[in-house]
């Protein structure tokens, strides 16, 4: 999906061969096992993979996802829209992204920090603050980038906070980290409300996923006045057609790990809820939810994606013919993640800490002078919003490439 993303926006920039095959494929594909001796004395070899996908804007940047459907691909593929994520924001960052093959709701806490620490011994050539810097993804959190930095701390013999991002704010993480990423969805779906003439304050939303990204998605959007009608997570979906009261619901799933149960709320079919009448849809947790098949039922008015790679190449020509969705494409719409962690490393080199409305306030700005390039690019060249992020992202970093020179 990734890869065929990239040539058809390399046939709109007109990219010369040279620098489309060095723009698409990865500098460095790092696979790993790691043998962790479970709770139950048996001793299980995992698999970890990290892609970085080029360096020549600066260090790698991107998350690192447990999850049992990850393999090389998957991360290669994130890895590559990290990249063009970085470029958009104007930050100095090439992209990677890394990912362990495992379920980590299946694990206790000691295994997975087993896990974390031996994954972070076995690339430690490959990572530094000025190479590679990861961050939480699906699967991992503060806890996880809390292990890492651990890590290659105790082996720098000096702590090392900027070895990675998302760290918890007594390990000098950034205030704003946490919410960054469903902030910025929520910030942007909002831009896209006010350019589509539709009011903020009264629309409704339906949300994909409750973990970081979708639970802050829905407390930010909740606090402009959004209705959120509908919300799911990996174990079901609920619905409140007047609106569900979300901080209710973060108890609820605090107490029970779910959103199902919730009381106040109907059950509902987690396809069906995709395809329900609402005013913006947040899909916020998995890829290839929007399909070719759904795409053309979708009866939202903004599609605000938060999950990396939501929405297939089928499902997008069906949204490029509709014409009636205005898509907020992955590499814009969930970035304030990864801006808030470019401010976190810059606060970590600076020894300083900025306050939350500081970090929040500078990625506003920064997310709105994204938004209005991409869409008025989208206008200027008659392509879509995705297309219109990626070719202002990738030319960016073909540029780089060809400033360069020849032997990047
Ligand atoms: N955490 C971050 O800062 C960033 C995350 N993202 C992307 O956002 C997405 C979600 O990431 P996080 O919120 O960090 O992960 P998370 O692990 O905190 O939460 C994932 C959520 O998705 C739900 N989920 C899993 N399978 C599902 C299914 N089949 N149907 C409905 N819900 C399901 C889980 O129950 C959970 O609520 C991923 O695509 C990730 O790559 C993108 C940018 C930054
Ligand atoms: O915060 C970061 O460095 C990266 C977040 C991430 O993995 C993403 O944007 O997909």
């Amino acid at each position: 999906m990734a890869a065929a993303q990239f040539d058809r926006v390399a046939d709109f920039l007109n990219l010369n061969d040279e620098l489309r095959e060095r723009c698409k494929w990865p500098k460095r594909l790092i696979s790993v096992t790691m043998p962790v001796k479970l709770d139950s004395g048996e001793v299980k070899v995992f698999f970890g993979h990290r892609v970085q996908h080029h360096l020549t804007r600066g260090p790698v940047k991107g998350g690192l996802r447990y999850h049992p459907a990850v393999d090389l691909g998957e991360v290669a593929a994130l890895a590559m829209w990290m990249n063009w994520k970085c470029a958009l924001m104007d930050l100095p960052y090439g992209g990677g992204k890394g990912g362990i093959t495992c379920d980590p709701r299946s694990m206790s806490i000691g295994e997975l920090e087993r896990l974390t620490r031996r994954f972070t011994m076995e690339i430690l050539p490959f990572i530094g603050p000025e190479i590679d810097v990861m961050a939480p993804d699906m699967g991992t959190n503060e806890q996880t980038m809390a292990w890492i930095t651990d890590t290659y701390s105790t082996h720098a013999g000096y702590l090392v906070p900027s070895i990675v991002t998302g760290k918890p704010l007594g390990l000098q993480g950034s205030a704003g980290r946490a919410q960054a990423t469903g902030h910025g969805v929520a910030f942007l779906a909002s831009s896209a409300l006010h350019k589509n003439n539709l009011p903020v304050e009264g629309a409704s939303a339906v949300i994909q996923g409750f973990g970081n990204v979708g639970s802050h998605t829905a407390y930010t959007l909740a606090s402009y006045g959004v209705k959120i009608r509908g919300i799911s997570d990996v174990q079901g979906a609920i619905w409140h057609d007047r609106g569900l009261d979300v901080h209710a619901l973060r108890e609820h799933v605090a107490k029970t790990g779910t959103v199902v149960g919730f009381a106040n709320a109907e059950p509902i079919d987690p396809d069906q809820l995709l395809c329900q009448p609402c005013d913006v849809l947040a899909p916020c947790a998995l890829d290839r939810v929007i399909t070719g098949d759904n795409a053309g039922k979708l009866q939202c008015k903004i599609l605000a994606e938060g999950a990396n790679g939501p929405t297939t190449p089928e499902a997008d020509a069906v949204l490029d013919q509709r014409g009636d969705i205005h898509v907020i494409p992955d590499i814009l719409c969930n970035a304030g993640g990864v801006t808030v962690s470019y401010f976190e490393w810059v606060q970590n080199f600076q020894h300083f800490q900025w306050t939350e409305r500081e970090v929040l306030s500078k990625l506003e700005t920064m997310l709105q002078r994204s938004f209005e390039k991409v869409t008025s690019f989208a206008a200027r060249q008659g392509v879509s919003q995705r297309v219109a992020a990626q070719s202002i992202a990738i030319k960016t970093v073909a540029d780089a490439k060809a400033q360069r020179g020849m032997f990047p």
